[in-house]
Order: structure tokens, then sequence, then C-alpha cells
């Protein structure tokens, strides 16, 4: 099981008006101890969710306090970090960076398998095994959103990390699609832990942090976070 720490963290970032220089707090005095296989994150546009999940793979370092995964820190071992830490970002097209699905996961397996032909045939299992075989060699362009969204999972799942974050996974799709990203969540045996606006999908998580004006407003169970965020909507 893996153990996320965030002691006294604030994110505080300069905003340029003109020659003066001010500080915007994003997120300020965060402690938390995150030890429960799915945890959703919730909050208004702009309460500070993103900056929440990019600290947990050190893709933002905290102004003051830690981050540490499984006891290591963020900013001094970000490397060590990002290899037990997959993140998914909203946008699939900010993930993929190769023409085709076969060529990123490749990407994705390179440091564990060294022989191409391999690679290539793990590659290939990996998408078949989501039911995205059929489009391995298909360029990313052409895929829908949903596909899109379902290889990046894999791309992401074939470093085998111990944790996944994911920032808003299901905004960018259609009914359907969100249903079959939620399944593929609820089938994961790694910690998860995902921002959303969707409610629906928030009651699926264990424990739900609600994150307004760049604080931790509320944490528990999931159908009690939902309401408080309903509560601080009106
Ligand atoms: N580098 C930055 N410089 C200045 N402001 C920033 C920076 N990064 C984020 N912000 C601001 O910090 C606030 C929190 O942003 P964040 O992306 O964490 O919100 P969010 O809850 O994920 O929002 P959304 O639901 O709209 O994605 C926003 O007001 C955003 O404009």
């Amino acid at each position: 099981m893996s153990d996320i720490r965030l002691v006294g963290v604030d994110v505080e970032v300069p905003v340029f008006a003109g020659r003066d220089v001010a500080t915007k707090t994003l997120l300020s005095g965060v402690d938390l101890v995150l030890t429960e296989q799915r945890i959703g994150v919730i909050g208004a546009n702009g309460s500070g969710k993103s900056t929440l999940l990019r600290l947990l793979n050190g893709l933002i370092a905290p102004t003051r306090g830690r981050v540490l995964v499984n006891g290591v820190d963020t900013v001094a071992d970000g490397k060590r970090v990002r290899q037990q830490v997959g993140f998914i970002f909203t946008d699939p097209l900010a993930q993929l960076v190769m023409s085709t699905p076969i060529e990123d996961i490749e990407l994705s397996l390179r440091r564990r398998i060294r022989r191409r032909s391999e690679r290539e045939a793990a590659a290939y299992a990996l998408l078949e095994a989501r039911g995205l075989g059929k489009l391995a060699r298909q360029s990313i362009y052409d895929l829908s959103g949903g596909e899109r969204q379902l290889v990046s999972l894999t791309t992401v799942l074939a470093v085998e990390p111990a944790i996944i974050v994911a920032d808003e996974p299901t905004t960018l799709l259609d009914l359907r699609n969100r249903e079959l990203m939620r399944a593929a969540f609820a089938d994961l045996e790694q910690q998860l832990i995902v921002s959303t606006h969707d409610l629906d999908l928030a009651l699926d998580f264990e424990r739900v942090l609600v994150v307004d004006a760049g604080r931790i407003a509320f944490d528990g169970p999931a159908s009690t976070a939902v309401e408080h965020y309903r509560g601080l909507m009106v």
C-alpha cells in the first residue's frame, strides 16, 4: 500500500503586474496522509485541484513544506517519485507523444524490455487487453477522445507505477467513454488519486477531498464530501 504525505504545504507563485511582483497563493496549509486506495479530489474551477495533484509527482514543488511519496521527497528525488507515480492529464494529446498507440506504449516499456520485437509484442498485448488492439497502428489524431484517454491510461500503466494520479481524466469524454474510464479505474490495483467535476465518479471513491480557494475544505466519505461541495456552490 502506498503512502503519500503532504506536510505543511503551501504553494505560491509570483504574479507580475507592470513592474510590481506580487505573490499569489495557490494552496495553503495542506497537511495530508493519503493511504486509501481510491481518493477523489473535487472543487470549483481554480480552487487548486490540479496544483494539489501536480505536487504528488513533483511536477510542481511546494513553496513551503514537503511532499513525500512512500518516503521519497518529491523535490530531493523527483525522478524516483515519477517512477512510482503515473500522471494522467485531462487532455490525452498532452500525454501521447508518439504517432500511434503502439509506439507510445513501446516508449513506456523501453526501460523494462530491451529487445524491440519483444517490446512491440508486449505493447500490442497491453492494448489488446484493453480492447484497443485494432487501433494499435492508427494515428493518435484519428482516435476518438475516449479511445485516446484509454490509450493514455495504458501508456501510464505500462510503466507499472505504484500510484496513478489523474487530473480530470473524464472531462473531455462523452457518457459512454466516461463509463469506460470509470470501469477501467475500478479494476486498477494501484493507489488512485483522481480530480474530477464528475460527481458520480467522485462517489466511487473511499475518501474525497474538497478543495476550496487553495485549502482542503473537507476530507472524508464521498457522499458527505459531495454534499459539502454542493453547499459551497450555492
Ligand atoms: N503558474 C501559475 N501562475 C499563476 N497562477 C496560477 C499558476 N498555476 C495555477 N494558477 C492559478 O491557481 C489557481 C488554481 O489552479 P488549479 O489549476 O490548481 O485549479 P483547478 O482546481 O484544477 O481548476 P479547474 O477545475 O478549472 O481545472 C487558479 O486560479 C489558476 O489560475
